[in-house]
């Protein structure tokens, strides 16, 4: 903490140039290294091989984007006169510019190791920050290949500090630690409990969510079975943007279910290295979870549209049809894969069980008729929402947030001149 602390007074008196430069180099140097890191996300949180590559190779990519957009957010300020407020003739001037925060906290979760903490990190340095990174455990050792791409690049030590160990144990010293000005973390309800804690300091939160699909009677089948496979089941579902219930309209829905479960039943299972659609979930914990939701519906009378198979923590793809809102699984995040399939007679309904639940992440709606679509989607309490497409975090300039329980605030760069994580305005009157 005090090397962070001091690391951040010369670092925000580097240039905004310089800080530009070291992290396009930083980039560069990351993406050179894709290759051992993502060795390490593949045997660290059983990511597929490809997608550990990518997720290495995109976050390079956004650091470079994070330098060119910081050079031209932070060079700019403000200056206002006083005879536009009624009352006030023009004796007064106001500049304003960014100024850091000082040392930010940053705590991303095990399914993006890399990627959602160099999210947090090329934000904070351009802007002038120093660094405190708690990695997650399953994740610490591609994160400290990351970091040390940062070192590399020239980053003093003390700039960016990474502390491994468990969130159970280090987790209060930082999160309560008096030297930390900001928090920017990722995860699940353990951020709720984390902005209780928190001091008088600016929280970003990126939550849990249970991102909903919502299938109308003219949607087009194909696409909405394809873009719900992709999204429930990507990374074996452990993506907070994973489709994690369909709401599908009565009409279409044994039509929609029959073509998702054609398409479940492709998927590869194995293992990462082998670059298999679904491989094991991150923890016996999670499997047991995952294990416990399907029970439940199984016993309240869900159909389990594929036998339901687990080897230690692998568990196999599963839809679970005609779930209803008693059944945990209607409500929880499984963060596996496993999808519920919930069916609705109008799309008021849908809409309705998407806002009752305590997230609002992402979510989707399946329809041809666009103007609907715009409707269903002003009406979901949610971040955002997909249209015909499945939900997803990314581009990664794009703004991403969530409401109710899914958090507060957006890391996205598109926001820096609107984000209180990194910087906060500066008055000179
Ligand atoms: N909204 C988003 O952008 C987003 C993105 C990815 C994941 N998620 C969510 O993350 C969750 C899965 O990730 P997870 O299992 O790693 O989440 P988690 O909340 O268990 O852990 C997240 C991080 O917090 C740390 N931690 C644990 N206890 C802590 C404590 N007391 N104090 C400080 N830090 C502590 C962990 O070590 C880890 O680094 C899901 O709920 C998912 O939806 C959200």
């Amino acid at each position: 903490m005090e090397s962070s602390r001091m690391a951040q007074k010369s670092w925000a008196k580097t240039p905004l140039w310089k800080r530009a430069e070291m992290l396009h180099k930083a980039g560069a140097i990351l993406k050179d290294h894709k290759k051992p890191i993502a060795e390490c996300l593949v045997k660290e949180i059983a990511k597929p091989a490809t997608d550990a590559l990518t997720e290495v190779v995109r976050s390079g990519d956004f650091v470079s984007y994070c330098a060119e957009e910081g050079v031209r957010i932070l060079g700019k300020g403000e200056f206002l006169v006083s005879d536009s407020f009624p009352g006030n003739d023009r004796t007064k001037y106001c500049l304003t510019s960014k100024v850091p925060l000082g040392v930010v906290l940053a705590i991303p979760p095990f399914n993006y190791p890399v990627n959602l903490a160099v999210s947090k990190i090329a934000p904070a340095l351009i802007a002038g920050n120093s660094l405190v990174l708690k990695p997650p455990t399953q994740g610490a050792v591609a994160a400290l290949h990351m970091v040390h791409c940062f070192h590399m690049a020239g980053f003093p030590k003390g700039l960016i500090s990474c502390v491994t160990g468990k969130g159970s144990e280090i987790g209060d010293f930082l999160t309560m630690h008096p030297g930390i000005n900001c928090i920017s973390f990722t995860g699940g309800d353990t951020g709720i409990s984390i902005s209780k804690k928190a001091g008088m300091i600016p929280l970003q939160m990126e939550l849990g969510g249970k991102d909903a699909c919502i299938v109308l009677d003219d949607a087009d089948l194909d696409l909405a079975a394809s873009c719900i496979v992709k999204g429930g089941f990507s990374y074996s579902g452990q993506r907070c943007t994973a489709v994690k219930v369909v709401l599908v309209v009565e009409s279409v829905a044994d039509a929609l279910v029959k073509q998702v479960n054609q398409k479940v039943e492709k998927l590869s299972v194995g293992a990462p290295e082998d670059d298999c659609d679904i491989t094991p979930v991150v923890t016996e914990f999670s499997s047991n979870f995952i294990e416990g939701l399907v029970m439940d519906a199984k016993q309240k009378g869900a159909t389990l549209c594929q036998e339901y198979r687990r080897e230690g923590n692998l568990i196999w793809p599963l839809l679970l049809d005609n779930v209803r809102s008693d059944m945990r699984i209607a409500w929880e995040e499984p963060f596996g894969p496993v999808l519920p399939v919930i069916r609705i007679n109008s799309v008021e309904e849908g809409i309705r069980h998407c806002n009752q639940s305590n997230f609002g992440l992402q979510g989707c709606v399946f329809t041809k008729d666009i103007n609907r679509a715009i409707q269903i989607s002003d009406a979901m309490e949610i971040g955002t929402v997909q249209i015909n497409s499945a939900p997803a975090r990314g581009p990664d300039h794009f703004p991403f947030q969530g409401l109710k329980d899914s958090g507060i605030g957006s890391q996205e760069i598109a926001n820096l001149d609107r984000n209180i994580d990194d910087m906060h305005d500066k008055l000179a009157l």
